[in-house]
């Protein structure tokens, strides 16, 4: 699948974004190596920080079917440059994604940025960290 048209499946799912409190909707899409899709929309909460970014839900449904193995994703919202991860995402996008997935970023200007996971965070604190001296 080309990035543009992962760009569009993130658009459509946006439009599930349950967002009564900011008004801001977040749409994204999760591809895995062997071709299937996984989008999520923002899911706000009244106990605002219960909140989930569409990130994290196309990611948690994708980890909840069983899939691990993921190509790329795009994320997309109504915003002047092409939307940003919150800090909460990319570190569960770390947790998940080897360092050579694709983050596309994108906006509905159709303006679009690509990084690397290792570019979107790097000197991440990773599970290998835990490991203690035994
Ligand atoms: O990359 C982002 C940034 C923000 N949000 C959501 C969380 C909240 O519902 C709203 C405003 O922060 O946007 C996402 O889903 N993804
Ligand atoms: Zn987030």
């Amino acid at each position: 699948m080309k990035k543009e048209q992962l760009v569009k499946e993130a658009e459509k799912i946006r439009k599930q974004a349950y967002t009564p409190y900011s008004k801001f909707k977040v749409g994204a899409a999760l591809l895995t190596k062997e071709g299937k899709l996984f989008t999520g929309c923002n899911i706000e909460n009244a106990a605002y920080p219960v909140t989930c970014c569409a990130e994290r839900v196309a990611i948690f449904k994708a980890i909840s079917d069983g899939c691990y193995d993921f190509k790329e994703i795009a994320v997309v919202a109504d915003t002047e440059r092409p939307v940003p991860p919150c800090g909460s995402c990319r570190q569960v996008m770390s947790e998940f994604f080897d360092q050579d997935v694709e983050i596309h970023a994108s906006n509905l200007k159709g303006e679009l940025k690509t990084m690397t996971m290792q570019e979107l965070l790097p000197f991440s604190f990773a599970a290998s960290d835990l490991k203690e001296d035994s």
